[in-house]
Formats: C-alpha cells, sequence, structure tokens
C-alpha cells in the first residue's frame, strides 16, 4: 500500500445514477482539500461514479447485471459515455483549484451491481490509498461501513450529509478476504486543466480488467468477451491482472474465464430478438405477488392487436368485463389467449380524445417502460375505432382506496410507499425516459392504479405529450382535472414537468389527509384542500393534517417529509418547485436541503 508521501489514488465512491447538483461534488473536494490530512501533492482524485441502474434499450431501468451487459454494450457505453461527460464538466473547476496544489482529477464511471462490490473493485484496482464514500447513496451506512472496514484495506472518510469530510479510519489493513471478482464496465478520463482544453483526454474502457480506447474498433469484440467472464481470484491477484493491455495478455494470465470456451452469442441473441413478436422475457419483473402475475416485456417489433383478439379476451366486451368508463371511453378487463390479463380502453365515438390524442398516447407510452408506470401493451385501429390495450392492474386506483366506502383505510406504509413509487414514476418521465422529458399533465388519484403489493402505477397518458424546447404556451388547450391544475398552467395555459410536480404535490396532500380536492368546511361552504392544509403546514401542525382514519398508527418523521414535499410541490410559482428527482429524495429523507430553491421548508414559527 502508498505511503502518505508517494503518490496515490484518492477514490471519491458517487452514485453515478442520481442526479447530483455541481456544488455537491466540488463542496466535498473543497472540504477534502481543506482538511490537509488526505491529499498530498501528486495525488491523484478518482472521482468514481457508480451507475448501479442503467436505462435497457426498451426504455426502463434496469441493474447492469453481467447478462445485460453482454446484451447491451452500446446502450450502457453510451448512458456511461455520458456520466463521464457531465462529472467532467462540472470538475472543471476544481481541477483548477486542485492544480493548485499538485493534485489532478479523473472521472471514472463504471456500470455494475452490487455497488458495494463495485466500489470494492475500483478501489483495489487503482490501489488506493484512500476511499471517500458517499453518504447520500448509503442508506444503510452503518451497515455498510462494517463490510467497507472488514473488505478495504485503504483508509476510509465518509462525505457527511453536510458535505464536510469525516475520516472513519486513518490507517490501512492487511486483513481483506478472498472476493468473487465480478466483470463490469467502465470508462474514465482525466478532467482536464482550464488551459489545456478536452481534445487530448482520451477516454479509456475498461471492462473488467482490461482498458481499450472507446474508438477502437474491436472494443466492442473485446467487450464482447470479456463480459461474460466470472473468474474468481484472491484480491492481491487483481492489481498484477488490472495493467494489462489486451485481451489476449489477460488470457495469458491463465486465468479461466467462460469466453475462452464459450462462443458469443451476442449476434445471435439480437437476431432471435429482432424477429420475435412479442417474445416474452423471462427476467420479467413480477407485477403482484399476490396475483403471481408479471410484467410482460413484449419486444416491440408490433404492436398492433387485431379486433378479433381484443374481442375473443373481453367476451366482446361484455359488461361484467366493464371496468368503468372515463374520459377516453370504456374500459374492459380481458385476458388474451397466453392469460395475459389487459385493460382494453375503447374510445367513445364522441370522445373528446381524438386520433391526435390517441397517437399522442402510443406514441409516448411506447417509450415508457418503468415499474411504476402501466404497460401500454398495443392498440387496435378499426375503423373509427381506436383501442389501447393495457396490462391490467389488479388492485383498483387510489381514488377508489382512499374514497370509496367499501375500501379500508390505507395504512401509513402503504401512503408512503405510494407516494414514493408514484413520484418515481414521474421522475421516470421527466428525467430519465428515453428521448424525455414526457409531461404526464393529468396527475390525481384516479389514474394512479395500485397492485396488492400497493405498488403505485402511473397510468392514462392521453393528456402527456412531448415536452419541446422551453414551455409550451397554448392557452387555448387546457386540459387535466381541476384543483390539480398549477396556477400558470390553469390561468396562462403554460405546461412544464413542474405543472406535474404541482399536481403531485395535491396526491401527496390527500394521501396525508385522506380529502378531496374540494370538500365542505363543515359550515355549508367549499373549501380547496390547498387552501386548508398551506397554513396547517406551515404550523407545523401535522397532528391537524393527517387523516382521522389512522389513528395513532403513523410515523411523525415520514408525514413530516411527505408533508414538506407537498408544501414545495405546490408552490405557486413553478420554478420553487423542486424536480421529481429532488421530490424523491425528500421523501426518501435523503435531502434536506435544496440551495437553488428560493423557497424552503421552513415552518412559520421558526422564521418569527
Ligand atoms: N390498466 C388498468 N388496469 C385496471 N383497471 C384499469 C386500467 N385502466 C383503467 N382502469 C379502470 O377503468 C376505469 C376507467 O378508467 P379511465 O382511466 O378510462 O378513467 P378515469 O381515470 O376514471 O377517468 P379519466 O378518463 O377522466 O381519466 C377506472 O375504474 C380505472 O380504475
Amino acid at each position: 500500500m502508498a505511503s502518505p508521501l508517494t503518490p496515490s489514488h484518492v477514490v471519491i465512491a458517487y452514485d453515478a445514477t442520481k442526479d447530483r447538483g455541481v456544488h455537491e461534488l466540488t463542496l466535498a473536494i473543497d472540504s477534502l482539500q481543506k482538511r490537509g490530512d488526505v491529499l498530498h501533492s501528486g495525488d491523484t482524485i478518482i472521482v468514481l461514479g457508480v451507475l448501479h441502474r442503467v436505462v435497457h434499450p426498451m426504455g426502463y431501468h434496469t441493474k447492469p447485471c453481467v447478462d445485460f451487459l453482454e446484451n447491451s454494450i452500446r446502450a450502457v457505453e453510451e448512458e456511461v459515455t455520458k456520466k463521464v461527460d457531465m462529472y467532467v464538466n462540472m470538475l472543471l473547476q476544481s481541477a483548477g483549484k486542485c492544480e493548485d496544489q499538485g493534485v489532478s482529477i479523473e472521472v471514472k464511471v463504471t456500470a455494475g451491481f452490487p455497488v458495494k462490490q463495485v466500489i470494492l473493485q475500483e478501489i483495489m484496482a487503482c490501489k488506493a490509498a484512500w476511499v471517500v464514500l458517499d453518504r447520500a447513496y448509503h442508506r444503510h451506512l452503518r451497515r455498510d461501513l462494517t463490510f467497507y472496514l472488514k473488505q478495504i484495506p485503504c483508509k476510509v472518510a465518509i462525505i457527511q450529509d453536510s458535505l464536510a469530510v469525516e475520516v472513519v479510519r486513518p490507517h490501512t489493513t492487511d486483513e481483506t478476504d478472498t472476493i468473487e471478482h465480478k466483470l463490469f464496465f467502465s470508462l474514465s478520463k482525466p478532467v482536464p486543466l482550464s488551459n489545456q482544453g478536452n481534445e487530448n483526454s482520451e477516454p479509456l474502457i475498461t471492462c473488467g480488467s482490461c482498458p481499450v480506447s472507446i474508438d477502437s474498433p474491436e472494443s466492442s469484440e473485446i467487450l464482447k468477451n470479456h463480459f461474460v467472464t466470472s473468474p474468481t481470484f484472491k484480491l492481491r491477484d487483481y492489481g498484477t491482472l488490472l495493467n494489462l493491455g489486451s485481451s489476449s495478455k489477460q488470457e495469458n494470465s491463465g486465468v479461466q474465464t467462460k469466453a475462452d470456451n464459450k462462443p458469443s452469442t451476442v449476434p445471435q441473441k439480437i437476431q432471435k430478438q429482432n424477429n420475435a413478436f412479442r417474445e416474452r422475457c423471462s427476467d420479467a419483473p413480477i407485477l403482484c405477488s399476490r396475483c403471481g402475475t408479471r410484467t410482460e416485456m413484449y419486444v416491440k417489433d408490433s404492436m398492433t392487436f387485431s379486433y378479433s383478439e381484443i374481442q375473443l379476451a373481453t367476451n366482446d366486451f361484455s359488461k361484467e368485463n366493464l371496468l368503468g368508463e372515463g374520459g377516453y371511453g370504456h374500459v374492459y378487463k380481458g385476458e388474451l389467449k397466453d392469460g395475459q390479463q389487459i385493460a382494453a380502453k375503447v374510445r367513445k365515438e364522441a370522445s373528446t380524445q381524438g386520433f391526435k390524442e390517441f397517437h399522442s398516447e402510443v406514441y409516448v407510452l411506447s417509450f415508457a417502460r418503468h415499474k411504476n408506470i402501466v404497460m401500454l401493451l398495443g392498440y387496435c385501429c378499426k375503423e373509427n375505432l381506436n383501442i389501447l390495450v393495457y396490462e391490467y392492474i389488479c388492485h383498483n386506483s387510489l381514488e377508489w382506496h382512499l374514497f370509496d366506502e367499501k375500501a379500508a383505510a390505507l395504512e401509513w406504509h402503504q401512503r408512503h410507499s405510494i407516494a414514493i413509487g408514484t413520484a418515481k414514476g414521474l421522475r421516470f418521465l421527466h428525467e430519465e425516459c428515453r428521448g424525455g422529458p414526457i409531461i404526464h399533465r393529468d396527475t390525481r388519484p384516479s389514474n394512479i392504479l395500485l397492485t396488492h403489493d400497493y405498488v403505485p402505477m402511473l397510468g392514462d397518458f392521453g393528456l402527456a405529450k412531448w415536452k419541446t424546447t422551453g414551455d409550451d404556451t397554448d392557452p387555448t388547450r387546457i386540459i387535466g382535472t381541476l384543483g390539480y391544475l398549477a396556477p400558470e398552467y390553469a390561468e396562462n395555459g403554460i405546461v412544464s414537468v413542474r405543472t406535474d410536480v404541482y399536481a403531485f404535490g395535491m396526491v401527496l396532500l390527500q394521501l396525508i389527509t385522506g380529502r378531496k380536492i374540494i370538500d365542505s368546511n363543515g359550515e355549508g361552504q367549499v373549501q380547496s384542500l390547498r387552501e386548508w392544509a398551506e397554513p396547517i403546514i406551515q404550523r407545523l401542525a401535522l397532528h391537524e393534517l393527517i387523516d382521522l382514519r389512522l389513528g395513532d398508527s403513523y410515523e411523525t418523521y415520514g408525514v413530516y417529509l411527505m408533508a414538506k414535499a407537498a408544501y414545495l410541490c405546490i408552490q405557486r410559482s413553478p420554478e420553487m418547485r423542486p424536480s421529481m428527482g429532488e421530490v424523491v429524495r425528500v421523501l426518501e429523507g435523503e435531502s434536506d436541503n435544496f440551495h437553488h430553491l428560493g423557497v424552503r421548508f421552513v415552518p412559520e414559527q421558526h422564521t418569527k
């Protein structure tokens, strides 16, 4: 292990899956510099972004396991490259400051899972002298720390929530266990100094132990061969393997790899998928554990259904199969020949949703694959009839659970997980969906469907539309539902992702209070939920807010977080509202302040 005075590597391990503000990284590096006991002249800071979720070419998120990497190298490569460039740009200023201290910065993004294993391998690979762990993505840092302290031989520090760096173990250790080595996909790039430009910094791809140039024609071939390797060896061997320059050298190292005796199957697999028509994916995620249903992931070669197929599935659109009627038309439950349960939405003749909206919905939904989004399986067009075929979501809508007499009161933990799941669905549409952002435009409880596991699924994209550059201002087409419409949308027709944030804030208030959006105040007058709830939140009188049906069975901190998120979301000014990514972080208790937001959750009594 390098002594403190020889140039060494200091790894800052970050979660690259989440959006991070520039200030978070730069402040962490500042505080590292200020300490004086971690960085020395000649050292290199490696900002390691761990990408533990990547976007599947179909648009939903998945773990970058070896199997996935093997089949989707290009997609991962693209995502990793984007992240590396983003980090490099964020760190340009820090690189200048570090240069004065004789320290350089390098960015490395690694797609792999599990996170702890990625961090461990990367630390061993560069023989780091220090690892600085970002507390923000370790929800169970205390437990994870035991793992790191046991497995990592180098010195350990943590970035606190305040972004200060706290040293946890100021010395190295020799006691490390043998670990199973996994293969991940990495790309690294030095952060240039302002006078250097960016051109000379050729990025390096590494797949496991083998660096190759990103532009190298052999890169795909090498990646293909290396993603399938999975040797087991002692940590101490790793360093010697890592410096090898080509795949053949690795083979010479004598490590037995699966690639040595397994012919590449990638091209055949891709071809098979292209030819497949609605082929089911075997690793489809569970949709509902009670019903035993799985989310079907049809390969999107064709999404068209024949009319007779839907007619048969819905028992000829029988009354018994009718689920309900909405603005679009009648919705029928059905079962396809292969057992897949569906909800078929048949457009009303006089539906307010015309052909244009129909195509908008099909187009938008074909990109939206996420565990909190109702999946569109396909559609059918017959003469002037439009039918959308969705996966069937088995446990009614949130509207039903909150307000139907037959529904049992939702428990607190269910409300909390519904809030987080819905927020993640919206975050996906706004920030993560391929080709997005997509604005939902009609977020409300009746468009949030639930499984028996109380997993919320956002549906009804009839009003969604692609966001082009800037805000969409067409005051003539106000669509959505009163009470959930953000003021700038209701008054001036201005639509942006922040109008969804507002509507989501209203849903949060309903989850906390169990109240309708407009209710009677008990004196025969109507009162809007927002007007009633906002001053109560400002007084932090959360007990006045909470749904009486919950009794004492709620978690005060959870209510606080949800009320805080709601309060931020329903700000009149769209700029004051958080992004959905930030909302998720508030709900999960991960972040307590957003420096860029003018309004903080500062209750009145604290400001007096
Ligand atoms: N994918 C689905 N799985 C199960 N039930 C569904 C599905 N989609 C819709 N439904 C149910 O069908 C009924 C009608 O739904 P629809 O979305 O058309 O109307 P709505 O949300 O009630 O009103 P609007 O069209 O004005 O948004 C509702 O009871 C809804 O819960």
